[in-house]
């Protein structure tokens, strides 16, 4: 066994044990989920501590301090701007405006970008995904094989005045026709600096630990994104933890985290990019008659509408977009 292994064997004897809570474990939501009598949501590679395998556990996110070198995020900063200009055309790259500018003059500026969606085919984006120091940390959640399902960078805009740059609370997995859940993780990597005033994430710690939610439109008067669904009912009294990062830094955080991000109150485009990974084991799920066939109906119509495909199902619409980035492609 491993040293941490071991460590992290004699902390869960002691959690067994013992009612007192671990001070060395910085900990938002042990007040209402219980404790890890064994570890669910992380594997043992060697690289987690113990410390930050009992985070994850209980909190359902991890933040790791400058994984990505500034140098990295400049060239894909120069990627996306070369996109905005039109300087290259992505195969099946989406480029989304926010819903308040998405009437006014196109002009081929970053202005006009909110966020780029399925970067797969651009390869100096897709590097992102690849890179060797967020694999290694993603396997600890997914295990050896390991799909990119889903990747973006979001740039997102100044408000323009209708609060329509937040992004309302939702849990990832509502948009997701795979299982199990647990296999599922999101890497997040800010481009610069995020804090409560350009709209950083937002998260609920310990509702990982929960089940998918219905979500819908929420009814703001401003109007809101497409597709930028909401948990219709979450509890505003939970505790909510807003996540300030430096450039680099990067949070890893499970699909069932109900998390958003409030509104750009900058005048800049505060920037993240961001790749959801899913164990290649993952099966695909008939999602009709669940809480999802709402979403389902919404891909399928734009990409029927979108890209003239004719009949298309909502997990073809995930298998043609999975992008194997580690070991070997089981099932997805
Ligand atoms: C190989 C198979 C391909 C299958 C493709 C399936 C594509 C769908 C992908 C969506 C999957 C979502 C997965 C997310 C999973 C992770 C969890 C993340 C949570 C989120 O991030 S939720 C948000 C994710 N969704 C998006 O980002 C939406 C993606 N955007 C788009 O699909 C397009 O940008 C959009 C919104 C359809 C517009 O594109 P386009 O049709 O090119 O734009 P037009 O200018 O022609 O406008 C047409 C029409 O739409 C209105 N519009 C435009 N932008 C918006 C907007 N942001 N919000 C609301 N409405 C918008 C525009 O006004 C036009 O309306 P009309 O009434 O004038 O027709
Ligand atoms: N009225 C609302 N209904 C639903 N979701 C909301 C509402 N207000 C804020 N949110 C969501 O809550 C999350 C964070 O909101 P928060 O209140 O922390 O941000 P903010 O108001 O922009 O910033 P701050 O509170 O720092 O001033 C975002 O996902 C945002 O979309
Ligand atoms: O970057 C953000 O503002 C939130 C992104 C997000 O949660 C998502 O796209 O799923
Ligand atoms: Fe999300
Ligand atoms: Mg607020």
């Amino acid at each position: 066994m491993s040293r941490a292994a071991e460590r992290l064997r004699l902390m869960i004897n002691h959690l067994d044990r013992s009612s007192a809570t671990i001070s060395a474990v910085p900990t938002y939501a042990q007040t209402f989920t219980s404790r890890p009598q064994t570890l669910r949501f992380t594997h043992d590679t060697d690289l987690l501590t113990p410390e930050q395998r009992l985070f994850y556990e209980e909190n359902g996110f991890l933040l790791i301090k400058n994984l990505v070198s500034e140098e990295d995020i400049d060239k894909f900063r120069m990627a996306f701007e070369r996109i905005c200009r039109q300087e290259v055309k992505v195969p099946g790259l989406v480029v989304m405006r926010d819903v308040a500018i998405v009437k006014s003059e196109f002009v081929a500026d970053e202005k006009a970008v909110s966020k780029l969606q399925d970067f797969q085919e651009d390869p100096e984006l897709f590097r992102y995904c690849n890179l060797p120091q967020i694999l290694n940390y993603v396997e600890c959640f997914t295990g050896p094989n390991i799909m990119a399902m889903h990747t973006m960078l979001i740039n997102k805009p100044p408000d323009a005045g209708k609060k329509t740059s937040r992004h309302p609370m939702h849990q990832d997995l509502h948009y997701f026709p795979f299982r199990p859940a647990d296999s599922i993780v999101c890497a997040w990597t800010a481009m610069e600096k995020v804090d409560r005033q350009n709209g950083c994430l937002v998260v609920l710690p310990g509702t990982h630990t929960g089940t998918l939610q219905e979500h819908d439109y929420p009814e703001w008067e401003g109007g809101v994104n497409k597709m930028y669904h909401g948990v219709r009912d979450y509890d505003p009294k939970h505790p909510r933890v807003h996540l300030e990062m430096e450039k680099g830094d990067t949070v890893f955080f499970h699909p069932l985290l109900i998390h958003g991000s409030g509104m750009n109150k900058t005048q800049g485009f505060r920037k993240a990019i961001s790749c959801h990974y899913a164990s290649a084991e993952c099966y695909y799920i008939d999602v009709k008659g669940t809480l999802q066939e709402n979403i389902e109906n919404e891909v399928k119509d734009i990409a029927i509408r979108k890209y003239g495909l004719g009949e298309i199902t909502f997990k073809d619409t995930w298998a043609l977009r999975g992008r194997l980035v580690q070991g070997e492609r089981t099932s997805l």
